[in-house]
């Protein structure tokens, strides 16, 4: 069977450059595009000399509409109005969307569920085996704990991060919420500030750190009387996060249109 042709957006980005080099050493795919904004220095380059590979004749673009007609898959870690409009694009050509970005408001997440409905996407906050386990852990206990342990969710990323809390915070307050039985967006405390008064029963709380190179760490705390649950994930490079994307990408090709999650992906649905 021929390679899974696939084009990166986002192309000079941390997670750009980390895909080039993970797609150059993966059977079953071969990189068919680059894109970057307009405007980007990127633009005109090789990719693969801006990963760091030797040149592979992958010239980066910012004209998605002619590299996607020609393309499978396209791997997504960019910026939210970027995200929208390449699952538009996506679903015109019916190819797999795979997007990793993250800060994605509730109109964003509507416009994408729109464009799955012609186009396969699989989404996620997190792309590596580990978080979605982790997600699925925290699911589980919070299902066992009721509202006397408090639930707290502490994340540290890279200085350079832009969104905060992080997708992975959400997504792991989110399978606190359902494992709880509660709705998330009722319920949590973001921002705590001056003097917001004692912590509301019930509520899960998110604490944001920022500095150095952190790749991203997420704990979710459960806080009762007298004693403490603490899960942790630590990612100590972005290749788990890239690997995951394209087992997801390679795992979309040939389903039907829809919008799948990386739990999807892992068959951890019913862990
Ligand atoms: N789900 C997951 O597992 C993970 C998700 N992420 C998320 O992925 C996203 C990117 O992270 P990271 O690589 O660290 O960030 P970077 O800022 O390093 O990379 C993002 C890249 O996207 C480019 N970009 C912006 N707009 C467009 C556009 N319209 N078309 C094409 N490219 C565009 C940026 O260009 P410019 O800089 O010129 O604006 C930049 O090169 C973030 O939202 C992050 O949270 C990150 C790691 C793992
Ligand atoms: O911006 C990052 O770097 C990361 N973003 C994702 C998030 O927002 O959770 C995933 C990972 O933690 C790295």
């Amino acid at each position: 069977m021929a390679d899974m042709r696939l084009v990166v957006a986002g192309a000079s980005g941390r997670m750009g450059q980390t895909l080039i080099r993970m797609i150059a050493e993966t059977p079953g795919v071969v990189l068919a595009g680059a894109i970057e904004r307009t405007g980007s220095p990127a633009i005109g380059q090789d990719a693969g000399r801006l990963a760091g590979l030797d040149a592979n004749g992958v010239v980066v673009t910012d004209d998605p509409l002619s590299l996607l007609t020609s393309a499978e898959g396209i791997i997504d870690f960019t910026a939210p109005a970027a995200t929208v409009e390449l699952a538009a694009l996506a679903a015109q050509m019916r190819i797999v969307h795979v997007i990793g970005t993250t800060g994605l408001s509730k109109e964003d997440f509507a416009r994408l569920k729109a464009a799955a409905r012609h186009a396969v996407i699989v989404q996620s906050g997190n792309m590596s085996l580990g978080v979605n386990l982790l997600a699925a852990v925290v699911k589980r206990v919070a299902k066992s704990l009721d509202a006397d342990f408090d639930i707290e969710v502490l994340e540290m990323h890279h200085n350079r991060k832009v969104d905060a809390p992080s997708g992975t915070a959400l997504m792991l307050g989110q399978a606190a919420a359902e494992g709880r039985g509660i709705d998330l967006d009722a319920n949590a405390d973001r921002v705590r500030d001056g003097h917001p008064g004692a912590r509301e029963k019930g509520h899960i709380g998110f604490a944001t750190l920022r500095g150095g190179t952190v790749v991203g760490e997420h704990s979710v705390i459960f806080a009762g009387e007298n004693e403490r649950l603490e899960f942790s994930h630590k990612a100590e490079s972005r290749t788990m996060f890239a690997r995951g994307a394209l087992k997801a990408v390679l795992w979309g090709f040939g389903r039907k249109p829809g919008y799948y999650s990386m739990a999807d992906v892992l068959g951890l649905g019913d862990f």
